[in-house]
């Protein structure tokens, strides 16, 4: 498979083409200050078709907002678009581009599937605390909260940093910067965003390219009273006439800015002093929130490339044991490695580089979702044959002796559903404590082990606590008396067995389950009823068939289908949650 990852920033639009089984793209390419429009899209086929790139079978893209419903990434049908439309004045510089990419792929590559990741992702989880405003509850219900962008970076600093240090992510507080034209800091707490500096839009936090970052919420009121300006006035100077932009004076480069800081001028010098001061502020707040840090990290165009920009930074942090190896910081930038360790050896908290890699986030989350749309589809279409198992026992051959007499063997009476086994002529009488079960069959071949399968209702009527168990777990399973025409037998190995499921490996994969797992199924009769915890039992020998007890057909409103140890009843279950929680699906027929 293939997949085209497309990241609109806000100052670069940034593709590449990858094969979700590698990290490392077949290309990636950047384009500089883009207006996503179909000259943009030229451009793109331009290079996929220079870079001889082959046949692309899906299209994931980054989006900045998900809104308050889309905390993970999905696939792009029309409700996605309409929550990503719905979210774009959350988001104004990226929603709207982030849609036209979406529209222009496809009517590029029609058909071709389309997924959304989010930049609010990994935030979602966020606590309260971190996530709250303390405005009025009519404007929190009006959707006013934090959310957080960058997700896609900050989860890629996690997992570079959790590599390079050779440590758990459960075990390291993070404070990751992501520093481009948009800017965020990320506090990342054992694995977790619990906080990050952008908020319910990308322009608190940071001071950025041409966004504010924090800013008294007086200003704006102030200067519309002041400046007679109105809300969209406002919005624009602090979206794209802020920052390093407005301090500077020159513009909003940050290469451009420290090479006239350096020629001596003072906005330059003045914007850069604000830039970092705001980062080191968020990175004290953060070690705070987390109680320590045990790594800064540093991403995005600056971040990874400016040298100057990570020392200024981390200048004035070394109360927090934070000590910068200059050579290590200054080779960064050249060596094109894809993270690196750049404090000095008495530092007491690790500061990294990292490589930007959004686009491979994109192009494995896209894979992700594709894979759980086919097992979707593939759980909707997938049906499995019901058969109720009425109580019957397996005996091993010095039982069957004990029973039935000397050198006896069973004799079968008919062939069971699951290959190799059969119903035999035996049968037995099991006695409890206060009653008994009369012509109980035996189920052969005969076993290694005794075991008596009953509901929980013959249970109480035998006045025995058995336990419920799958098939051969027989540790603790009670005792009981088995009597046949040639003899008593007391023995262990009664149970009340676990619903289960048969199914071949080929079943398992369609399914996306694995032996030994669990799902839930939904019988549609009239007493209609899910099935939680029905185990799983992969052998490439099986017939795909789920099997109950009589209490659980019963309680179903199932009936069999004749007489016998096992009957089936007709009636077909569908899966219905599991492993990925999908659909609630049902049964066809009764
Ligand atoms: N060598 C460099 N030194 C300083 N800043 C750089 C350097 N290279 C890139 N940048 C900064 O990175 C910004 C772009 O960041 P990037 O993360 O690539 O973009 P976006 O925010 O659009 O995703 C540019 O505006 C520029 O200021
Ligand atoms: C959310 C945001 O600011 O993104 P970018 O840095 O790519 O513009
Ligand atoms: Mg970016």
């Amino acid at each position: 498979m293939h997949i085209l990852s497309l990241n609109a920033g806000s100052a670069t639009l940034k593709f590449g083409v990858f094969d979700p089984a590698s990290a490392t793209p077949l290309m990636e390419a950047t384009i500089e200050h883009p207006a996503v429009d179909a000259a943009a899209f030229d451009e793109i086929e331009r290079r996929l078709r220079h870079a001889g790139m082959p046949a692309i079978d899906a299209v994931g893209h980054r989006v900045a907002h998900g809104g308050p419903r889309l905390s993970e990434a999905a696939l792009v049908d029309a409700d996605t678009e309409r929550e990503i439309d719905q979210a774009a004045p959350l988001a104004p510089q990226h929603n709207p581009v982030a849609l036209a990419g979406i529209r222009l792929a496809r009517e590029r590559w029609p058909g071709l599937p389309q997924v959304a990741v989010f930049d609010t992702a990994f935030h979602a989880g966020m606590p309260e605390e971190a996530s709250l405003y303390a405005v009025p509850q009519a404007w929190r219900d009006a959707g006013v909260r934090r959310y957080g962008f960058h997700g896609l970076s900050h989860r890629h600093v996690l997992e570079a940093v959790s590599g390079a240090l050779d440590r758990a992510p459960e075990d390291l507080r993070i404070i990751s910067c992501h520093l481009g034209n948009g800017a965020s800091v990320c506090a990342i707490d054992r694995g977790r965003s619990i906080d990050t500096s952008m908020g319910m839009t990308a322009l608190e936090g940071l001071v950025m390219g041409t966004r504010s970052g924090d800013l008294d919420p007086g200003v704006q009121a102030f200067v519309a009273r002041r400046l007679g300006l109105d809300p969209a006035q406002i919005e624009a100077a602090l979206y794209h006439d802020s920052g390093l932009k407005a301090l500077s004076g020159i513009g909003a480069d940050l290469r451009e800015i420290e090479a006239r800081a350096r020629q001596g001028h003072a906005g330059a010098r003045t914007a850069l002093q604000v830039h970092a001061y705001r980062v080191r502020k968020y990175i004290g707040a953060y070690a705070a929130a987390m109680g320590g840090c045990d790594a800064v990290a540093f991403t995005g165009g600056a971040g990874e490339n400016s040298a100057a920009l990570r020392r200024r930074i981390l200048e004035g942090l070394q109360f927090l044991g934070v000590r910068l190896d200059e050579d290590r910081n200054e080779s960064f930038g050249a060596s094109g490695a894809a993270v690196a360790e750049l404090q000095a050896p008495r530092s007491q908290v690790a500061v990294l580089a990292v490589r930007s890699r959004e686009q491979w986030v994109i192009a494995r989350e896209t894979a992700a979702v594709l894979r759980r749309a086919e097992r979707a589809a593939a759980r909707q279409d997938f049906s499995m044959p019901v058969a109720i198992s009425a109580h019957h026992v397996h005996l091993t051959q010095a039982a069957v002796e004990a029973l039935f007499g000397t050198g006896h063997a069973l004799r079968v009476l008919q062939p069971l559903s699951q290959p190799g086994f059969f119903a035999a002529e035996e049968t037995v009488s099991v006695i409890g404590e206060r009653g008994r079960l009369e012509r109980v069959r035996v189920v052969g071949p005969c076993r290694a082990a005794n075991q008596i399968e009953v509901s929980r209702t013959e249970a109480i009527r035998l006045g025995i606590e058995a336990p419920l168990r799958l098939s051969g777990d027989l540790a603790g399973s009670a005792e009981v008396t088995l009597t046949g025409p040639a003899g008593t037998l007391r023995t262990t190995g009664l149970i009340v067995a676990r619903r289960h499921l048969h199914l071949t490996s080929a079943d398992a994969r369609r399914l996306g389950v694995q032996d030994r797992g669990e799902i839930e199924v939904a019988l549609d009769t009239p007493r209609g009823t899910v099935l939680r915890h029905v185990a799983l039992r992969v052998d490439d020998g099986a017939v795909l068939e789920l099997h109950l007890d009589t209490d659980e057909a019963n309680a179903a409103g199932l009936r069999g289908a004749g007489e016998g140890v096992l009957q089936r009843s007709g009636c077909k279950a569908r899966v219905c949650g599991g492993a990925d929680h999908e659909n609630h699906a049902s049964c066809e027929a009764h």
